[in-house]
């Protein structure tokens, strides 16, 4: 076995009585990536994470995690952290008595265990004596990732983390998670958040309807990828227009977003193709004052696998 696996699944299946949520799922997350989990809603990535939790146990398959085959036994493998469906915590206790009750329930030493440490860094220092009771979305899921910080995980596995975090919350768990895998630990997290997962992760794995339609590096995701929407803004809008229409393998769509800003100019074409318009509009005396996709590249590959994969069901 590949000592660098934090997560090797083959062939793993799970059924709730007539629904297949995973069917047949491969992967490998390698220590030290953040691996990102997307797909439609009901796609299988909660189950999956579950899984790796040891919170349900697979009806097929062989799952490895940290080198060791996940038995039948529903508790969370050695070394592994995380939370599916938000955190647990108990409404009545503080941020910090909270991490202190978690530690002692893990035999650590409360004042030993680092808790201010970790809530520091989740930025929570400043309302680490306030009831988690009155905590919002944001706040909880910082307060959960602290919780799994607290066990020092070799593999953290989060279930949508980024929800409800405000920009200064993002930071924090973004920074924490980058940390832990320079330092080697596995990450792998759920989203429906593109720009999140491309800002975090270096691989990626689409599911839908249970199955991989994608998994491996986010580059390779983009270079795969057919056409995308651009979206042009330049000093003369219509000569432009006129311009891109008559230039090869350049389709002037509708602005898809339904920005309905005449001034910009939405084109569907290959990089290459994009290419020689913008050194046409140069060439025309044509000012490019911004040039960005509509939708990210992960963003359209991810549409256009799941549109692909349920259309062949
Ligand atoms: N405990 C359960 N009992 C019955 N069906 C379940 C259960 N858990 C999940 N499912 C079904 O399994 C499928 C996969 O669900 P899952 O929650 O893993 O999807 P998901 O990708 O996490 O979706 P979302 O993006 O909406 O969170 C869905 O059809 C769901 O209805």
């Amino acid at each position: 076995m590949d000592e660098r696996l934090a997560i090797r699944a083959r062939g793993i299946t799970k059924c709730f009585g007539d629904v297949v949520a995973l069917d047949g799922i491969d992967l490998d997350v390698v220590q030290g990536q953040i691996h990102g989990l997307v797909g439609p809603n009901g796609a299988g990535k909660t189950t999956l994470l579950g899984l790796l939790l040891g919170l349900a146990v697979a009806d097929d398959g062989q799952l490895d995690v940290l080198g060791a085959p996940i038995g039948r036994a529903l508790a969370a493998p050695e070394g592994v952290a995380g939370f599916v469906d938000g955190p647990g915590l108990y409404p009545s206790l503080t941020a910090r008595q909270n991490l202190a009750a978690l530690a002692s329930l893990r035999g650590l030493d409360a004042r030993a265990s680092g808790i201010d440490d970790v809530l520091g860094q989740v930025g929570l220092t400043d309302v680490a004596d306030d009831r988690a009771r009155g905590f919002s979305l944001g706040m909880r899921q910082r307060l959960g990732l602290a919780a799994a910080l607290l066990t020092k995980p070799r593999l953290l596995v989060l279930d949508e983390p980024s929800n409800g975090l405000d920009p200064a919350g993002k930071k924090h768990v973004h920074g924490v998670l980058a940390r832990l895998a320079a330092e080697g630990t596995g990450v792998v997290l759920s989203s429906h958040r593109m720009d999140d997962v491309e800002a975090l992760c270096s691989e990626v794995t689409i599911l839908a309807t249970g199955r991989i339609a994608f998994s491996g590096p986010l580059n390779k995701l983009a270079a795969e990828n057919s056409e995308l929407d651009y979206r042009l803004l330049t000093s003369d809008p219509q000569a432009a227009r006129r311009l891109a229409a008559d230039t090869s393998g350049i389709r002037v769509v509708d602005d898809a977003v339904g920005r309905h800003d005449t001034e910009a100019l939405v084109v569907r074409a290959l990089v290459p193709a994009l290419d020689e318009l913008v050194v046409r509009l140069v060439h025309a005396d044509i000012a490019l004052r911004e040039l960005s996709p509509v939708v990210s590249p992960l963003e359209a590959a991810f549409l256009a696998l799941t549109e692909q994969q349920e259309n062949s069901r």
